[in-house]
Formats: structure tokens, C-alpha cells, sequence
């Protein structure tokens, strides 16, 4: 495992941890269940794809441990952007995406769960909510907060469970097992789960999973760097009834051309959209072609 992805699961945990003494896991699930209705983040996926378009997952994060701050009052290249994940939503929907992703990880990401909820209640979209979960806690807190979406990272299953830290409850080595326990919850709140993949290992274990939704991430979590050949080399293992999400490293017309004439039509875009102006026009302007 990448020391990146280490050290913010360490932190995860800690923060687990510290949340459940706050707010017990009764609590938690009870909210999750009382909430407002989970909304069909695979159906909005697939019903762009049907309609023979891109379907763009439009992330709203404000910072990540490659590129620093992206956006806002705190971002050195870029202080003029305003970070208002309600007026992102909005003319992210309004210029065609399927979804959103929402970052909520605090520490490494200046996410946060209010961005979720500001950003959920300004559109229609479903939401993703974009975190390092581990165990069933996490999940229960997302669709309590309103996601409608869970990401499950393959490689934070299959580390060698060394925190450094508290162990987690209920933390299984079976990363199969554990993976499959939580698909469970999040389909059972009624949530779409996207499993996340960065090589052929880590395929062969998310395949095994229910979920239809399957992202291929192309940023290498050692060097940072994104190669859209990830995905491309992926590509042939998968069986037809799965949907790829390409993530990372889209930055042009013409990386959305390569995918699509590779038959990958969803794809989760963050940094691009994020230094624009208006992060709804640059997704217009990225897709117009292959839409
Ligand atoms: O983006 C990072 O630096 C990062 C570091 C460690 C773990 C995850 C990280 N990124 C999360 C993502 O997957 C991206 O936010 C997402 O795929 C969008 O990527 P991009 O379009 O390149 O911003």
C-alpha cells in the first residue's frame, strides 16, 4: 500500500474512533434509516450511457495531496475561485452531469460533510460521498449526512493491517469478506456502492463484489502521477454487464475521445473542473464532443 493511502487511513480510524464516542452506532444507523430516500446514483449513470452520453460524475473537492489547494480563499494559484459546493452543484447539473462526488475527508482533502449536504439540497443529483471508509460506521454516517453513493477502495482492504493506531471494530483480513459486509449495508440503506481498482489484483477482488459500478483509478498513490493506460490495460478483464468509471487524470477533449472510442462512457472528474472559473462550463466544454 501507497504511504499516502496509509497514513489517511490512519487517520480515519482515529477519527472513527473518536466519532463513535460522540455518536454510537445505533444512533448513527437510526438516522441513516429515518432520512430522506436515497437517490439512483447507478440509474442516473446508466440512463446517460443509454442515451449514448458521457455520464460525468462532477466532483467538488477543495484540496488533495497532489495538487495542494485547488480552489478558494486558501488556494495560492487560485484565491479569486470561490469554494461554494452549492453554486457548484447547481451549475454542474445545469451543464449535464450524471452525479456528483463530494469529498468529506477533512485532513487531506478540506472536505467536509456540510459540503455534502449544501451541495445535495441545491440540486437534483446523487451524490457520492467521497471518503476512505473501512467499516460499516462510515456508511451509516453517509447516507445519515444524504449520499447516495459509497466509494469502496479496494487497497485500503488489502493492506497488511497495520494502522499504528487503535484497531478498528469489527476489522476482518479478509478483505473480500469485509468488502462484501459493507456492499451489504450500503445496499440495504439503499445506497449504490462505486468499487475502486488501481491494478489486475485488486480487479479480481472487486469483480467478486455485487456492485455493477466499477472505477478504474488512474493515479498512481505512489507517485501521484495519472496515466490513462490504467484504465485501457483494465479494460479487457472486465465482463460486460459491469460499468467502467474512469478516474483521474481527465483533462481534455481528447482523453474523453480516447475512452469513449474504448467503449469506457463514465468518468469521475475532479481537478479539471475545479480550476475553472465555472466548473459547470469546463465539464460542458470537455464533453461537448462526445456528447
Ligand atoms: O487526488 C489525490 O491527490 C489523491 C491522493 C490520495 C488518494 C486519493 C486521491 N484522489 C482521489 C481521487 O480519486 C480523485 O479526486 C478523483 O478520481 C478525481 O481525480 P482528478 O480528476 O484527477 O482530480
Amino acid at each position: 500500500m501507497s504511504d499516502i493511502l496509509k497514513k489517511i487511513l490512519v487517520t480515519k480510524v482515529a477519527e472513527v474512533v473518536a466519532a463513535k464516542t460522540k455518536t454510537p452506532l445505533t444512533e448513527i444507523m437510526a438516522a441513516a434509516k429515518s432520512t430522506t430516500p436515497a437517490r439512483n446514483f447507478f440509474a442516473a449513470i446508466q440512463n446517460k450511457i443509454t442515451a449514448g452520453q458521457s455520464a460525468v460524475i462532477a466532483e467538488i473537492k477543495q484540496a488533495s495531496p497532489s495538487k495542494g489547494v485547488l480552489r478558494g480563499p486558501e488556494s495560492a494559484h487560485a484565491p479569486h475561485l470561490s469554494f461554494n459546493p452549492a453554486e457548484i452543484a447547481t451549475t454542474y447539473e445545469k451543464h449535464g452531469a450524471a452525479c456528483l462526488s463530494i469529498l468529506t475527508d477533512r485532513q487531506y482533502f478540506m472536505g467536509d460533510s456540510e459540503y455534502l449536504q449544501q451541495a445535495r439540497a441545491a440540486c437534483q443529483l446523487p451524490v457520492l460521498r467521497k471518503d476512505f471508509i473501512l467499516e460499516e460506521y462510515q456508511i451509516a454516517e453517509a447516507r445519515a449526512m444524504g449520499a447516495d453513493c459509497i466509494l469502496l477502495i479496494v487497497a485500503a482492504f488489502t493492506m497488511d493491517n497495520d494502522f499504528g493506531a487503535e484497531k478498528l471494530d469489527n476489522f476482518d483480513p479478509n478483505a473480500l469478506e469485509q468488502m462484501s459486509k459493507l456492499e451489504a449495508l450500503a445496499h440495504e440503506l439503499g445506497m449504490s456502492i462505486l468499487v475502486e481498482v488501481h491494478n489486475a489484483k485488486e480487479l479480481s477482488l472487486a469483480l467478486q463484489l455485487k456492485t455493477p459500478l466499477v472505477g478504474i483509478n488512474n493515479r498512481n498513490l505512489r507517485t501521484f502521477e495519472t496515466h490513462l493506460d490504467t484504465t485501457l490495460q483494465l479494460l479487457e478483464q472486465i465482463p460486460n454487464d459491469r460499468v467502467i468509471v474512469t478516474e483521474s487524470g481527465i483533462h481534455t477533449p481528447r482523453d474523453v475521445a480516447l475512452m469513449r472510442q474504448h467503449n469506457v462512457n463514465a468518468f469521475l472528474v475532479g481537478e479539471a473542473f475545479m480550476r475553472a472559473d465555472d466548473p459547470g462550463v469546463e465539464l460542458a466544454r470537455l464533453f461537448s464532443s462526445s456528447n
